[in-house]
Parts: C-alpha cells; structure tokens; sequence
C-alpha cells in the first residue's frame, strides 16, 4: 500500500550519486522503495530538506525471522508442527508450494519419513535442481536430502575421467545422475521400486545414459553387477557397514569406497575397516547429527584382496 512521503526528484544519471550523498547524510529512508517515473526517479527522503517534493511512495516488506525449516525445491520442511510459523514461511518465497511438518524420523528400510501437511499444496512431490541437474523427488515415496549436495560435488572433483563407479544405495539417483559426466557407467542400485521408478525419469530427464538403475538389495550387486569399479558410493548411514564384504567384493584394488557412516567418534569404524583388505583410509567431518552423534565419510582405498577372506 502506497502513502505519501517525502522524496527527491532527480533524473537517472544523477540518482546513483544523490542516493550515495543521502546515506552519507542520514537522511536516505530505508523503510520505502525508490520510484521509477519515465527519466526520473523518486528518492526517500526521512525528512522535508530542500528542494524535497511529497510522492506516493511504496514501504519495503519487512523481512521476518522465519521459523527453522529445510527446503527440498518447493517445500518446506519444518521441525514444529506450526501452522502458522507454516504460513509465514509459504508466504515469503513465490516458489513454496507446500510446507510439511516431519512426523517421524527417517525409518524403515526405504529411510522415508511421514509427513503432516501444514500449509500450501498437499503433496509431497516436488522438483529440486543441484548443480544444473533436475531432479523429481517424492518425499514421502523415496529418500532425498539436499545436504549432500557438497559431497557430490567433492567426489566428482576426485574422480578420473571414464571410471566405472557403483552407488550400491542410489535412491532417486543424485549421486549417479552428478558423477555420470565423468564415468564411463554407473551401476545405481537401490531396493525402494519407487526410488528406482524417479531414478529413471530422473536419468531421462537430464539426458543421462550411462547409468544402469538396478532394483536389488545391495546384498547381491556382486553377483549382477560385471566387471569391478574404480569407485564405489555407500551412503546409508545407519547400515552401510553391514555392506562392505559386497563392497570389497566389487572394487578393483587400488579403486576407492566412499563409506558414509553415523559416529559418536570419527574413527569409530577404523578397527573394523582395518579387517578389510585397504591401503589407504581417510575419514572426514560430514555434519551433525544429534548432539553426539554425527556423519562423517570414510574415503577407502582398496588394497589386494584375497577373496579367501572375505567370502
Ligand atoms: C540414505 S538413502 C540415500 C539415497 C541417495 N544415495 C541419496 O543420497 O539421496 C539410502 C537408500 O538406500 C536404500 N536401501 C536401504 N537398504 C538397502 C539395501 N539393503 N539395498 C539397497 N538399497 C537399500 C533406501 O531405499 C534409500 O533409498
């Protein structure tokens, strides 16, 4: 809503220059919009000072603090269940369709969550864009997190051109869909049909055709998977470790596993992994988790295996 306010009018080229002059002064007014009016524009001015004409002028929205929320493409994800907490957030962003309250923790073996609708559209569907790359996510049908998006990135970077990568728990294919451009093929494999299903239209959709989604618990990608990888991602932070005799199974010695895990310490694994044939183990910081409890991620380099061992 437009009131009347003092302001300066001042042509084009010389508003840059009076609008620096104002802050200088104190007498800039923050609180409205500068106004366009063909060749010239309308400064806020806090108070009547020469030469100072009264305009209808446009206050600037005040920003509220938000409640905490996650944002997956348009939704929201609160911590409270919140109406109207819901309702501020859905209005300060054009792109929010639907804000959600998580009613459950990640759980079962799909690691989705229940949701409660709060504001907006009721679904739990939406599109989500990283890096260039779209993705269709469902919420409620498979698992998505956009806080990994750095350590997609991160494994990218350490990557060599044509390497043979496997994502044993691939969900709706983010990590395969980023590592694509620089492998020659990407096994994806995952257990959820329904992660599988928007890995496919996620792969079509960005014109991906170097990944070969696979509906399969992990436990048996050695006996369908042909050949041995460069490289092997294992994100399921809870579980994965129970994985690693297939992982060890399917890397090439010298090939590197990327085992994300949930810690109290960040070398709570290293004993374990030491039982393995390695050459190399470095483990890094992801984020946190609970007040103890944390992800971190363990960068594996295969050594020679004696398959004796592990079979
Ligand atoms: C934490 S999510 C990670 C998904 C994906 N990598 C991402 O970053 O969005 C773990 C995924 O593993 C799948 N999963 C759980 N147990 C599995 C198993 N035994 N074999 C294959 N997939 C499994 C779940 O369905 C889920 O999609």
């Amino acid at each position: 809503m437009q009131t009347k306010r003092w302001c300066l009018k001042v042509h084009r080229s010389e508003g840059e220059q009076v609008r620096k002059n104002l802050i200088e002064k104190g007498l800039l007014d923050r609180l409205y919009k500068i106004r366009s009016e063909g060749d010239f524009l309308l400064i806020p001015v806090i108070q009547n000072i020469d030469g100072a004409i009264c305009e209808e002028l446009t206050p600037i929205p005040i920003q509220k603090d938000l409640p905490r929320f996650e944002q997956v493409g348009g939704i929201a994800i609160m911590q409270d269940d919140d109406p109207t907490g819901a309702g501020e957030i859905l209005a300060s962003k054009a792109t929010y369709h639907t804000v959600l309250y998580a009613e459950s923790a990640v759980n079962g073996p799909f690691r989705t969550k229940k949701y409660k609708l709060l504001a907006g559209m009721d679904t739990t569907a939406t599109d989500y864009t990283e890096y260039g790359h779209r993705f269709s996510i469902d919420l409620s049908l498979a698992y998505f997190s956009a806080r990994l998006s750095g350590e997609r990135q991160r494994i990218l970077h350490l990557m060599h051109p044509g390497e043979r990568v496997i994502d044993m728990f691939a969900g709706v294919g983010p990590f395969a869909i980023t590592l694509a451009k620089k492998a020659s093929v990407i096994y994806a494999g995952d257990m959820n049909p329904e992660a599988v299903i928007l890995m496919v239209k996620n792969c079509s959709r960005n014109r991906v055709t170097n990944i070969v989604p696979i509906l399969a618990d992990a436990v048996h990608l050695p006996d369908m998977i042909p050949g041995l990888a460069d490289r092997i991602i294992m994100n399921l932070p809870l579980h994965a470790v129970a994985f690693l005799d297939a992982a060890f199974k399917l890397i090439r010695p010298g090939g590197m596993i990327h085992l994300y895990a949930l810690v109290s310490s960040e070398d709570e694994y290293l004993d374990m992994l030491k039982s393995f044939p390695t050459q190399k183990i470095d483990y890094k910081f992801v984020r946190s988790y609970s007040p103890d409890r944390f992800h971190v991620v363990y960068d594996i380099v295969a050594g020679d295996q004696d398959f004796s061992i592990i079979e």
